[in-house]
């Protein structure tokens, strides 16, 4: 419990309701891995081949995939990896590093959490494969933690060949705030849609007022306008909007939740649910985007008939929890997305 501290302020004191509580989450999940990994030579050898966030590009070795297969068990690790074998003893140091940039966990905002009852824990764990999904501000996948189980899945539709990305931290920010997110990870993105917003000489004016007011405060609906008549005047296309769109989602959204604003310049701003679409064709599903287009299309504002809109919800829906997710639990999610007075009848 948080209560008075002994020496100053306020601080964590159990008490007897706390007894048997988990006290340090993270050592026992490093005590569980390295446990694994000293029992498990093909454990051990997977952890190794996870990066450390501190190799050069061209030191990391792709793994053989034969090392994710559970019949890799019977062939012996020795002769599959070249940077692993050699391990005997585990290398612990080696292996917290890995953890440290590695774990993923369930707050995250690629994530969704399902089936806790509501009790969030925030939890954090190790899946090899997922380890291994680079970040993008422009991203198509999410992934859904039902207990122990990582589900990852499609949050737009993905080409063969296309490489699947989460986002690291929240993409539904401006330019500068996302460099800002990557460099705390220790890298520069140099995604499509940042290289896009940080070298465009047609909107670099608008774009850095635009940052500007979303700081100070002050109308973000005379904002949203600004924006969207700067992007009809460049010709900037549906993609690219989409993409600034989703950059200064936070005014766009601040406009859409007040009445006065939306009657002092809804006409002159797309709806509430084309933008949701357009942000979920380009940067994928998530539960705000989900929650804009719910809210958008109970008035079905330019999203067509009721067929194509409960079409268009759905397909956010799947890009948010996933595909397996059945038609009646996705009824469920949507309610417990938005309040219940906001309910949409699906
Ligand atoms: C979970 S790992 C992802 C897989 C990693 N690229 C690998 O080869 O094992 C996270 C690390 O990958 C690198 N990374 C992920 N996304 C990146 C991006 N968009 N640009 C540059 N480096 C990135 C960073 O070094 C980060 O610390």
């Amino acid at each position: 419990m948080i209560a008075k501290a002994v020496a100053v302020g306020r601080g964590v004191l159990p008490d007897a309701a706390d007894s048997g509580e988990k006290m340090v989450v993270w050592k026992e999940l490093v005590d569980k891995v390295l446990d694994a990994a000293e029992k498990c030579p093909r454990t051990a050898a997977l952890i190794y081949t996870l990066s450390t966030g501190e190799e050069r590009p061209e030191e990391l070795v792709v793994p053989d995939m034969a090392l994710f297969r559970q019949e890799h068990e019977d062939l012996g690790v020795g002769d599959v990896t070249t940077n692993t074998a050699r391990k005997e003893v585990v290398a612990v140091d080696r292996i917290l590093t890995a953890l440290d940039v590695n774990c993923l966990t369930e707050d995250a905002p690629a994530a969704n959490l399902l089936g806790n009852s509501g009790v969030v824990n925030c939890g954090v764990g190790l899946w090899v494969l997922p380890s291994f999904i680079n970040h993008s501000c422009h991203p198509n996948a999410r992934r859904t933690h039902v207990g122990d189980h990582a589900i990852v899945h499609a949050s737009r539709d993905i080409k063969a060949g296309e490489e699947v990305t989460f986002p690291y931290f929240d993409v539904l920010v401006p330019v500068s705030k996302r460099k800002e997110a990557a460099r705390a990870w220790g890298f520069e993105c140099h995604c499509d849609r940042c290289k896009f917003e940080a070298e465009d000489v047609t909107l670099r004016q608008e774009l850095m007022k635009a940052e500007n007011d979303l700081v100070s405060g002050g109308d973000m609906g005379a904002l949203v306008v600004r924006l969207e008549d700067k992007m009809r005047k460049s010709l900037v296309k549906e993609r690219r909007k989409a993409f600034l769109r989703a950059s200064f989602w936070s005014a766009y959204s601040a406009l859409f939740d007040s009445d006065k604003l939306v009657r002092k310049w809804g006409r002159r701003v797309p709806a509430e649910a084309v933008v949701a679409e357009s942000i979920a064709d380009a940067v994928g599903g998530n539960e705000r985007v989900l929650r804009a287009m719910l809210r958008g299309t109970k008035d079905a504002n330019g999203c067509g008939n009721r067929l194509e809109v409960e079409d268009k919800v759905m397909r956010i829906g799947r890009a948010t929890y996933g595909k397996v997710v059945k038609r009646n639990a996705m009824r469920s999610l949507f309610s417990l997305t938005l309040d219940a007075t906001n309910n949409i009848n699906l």
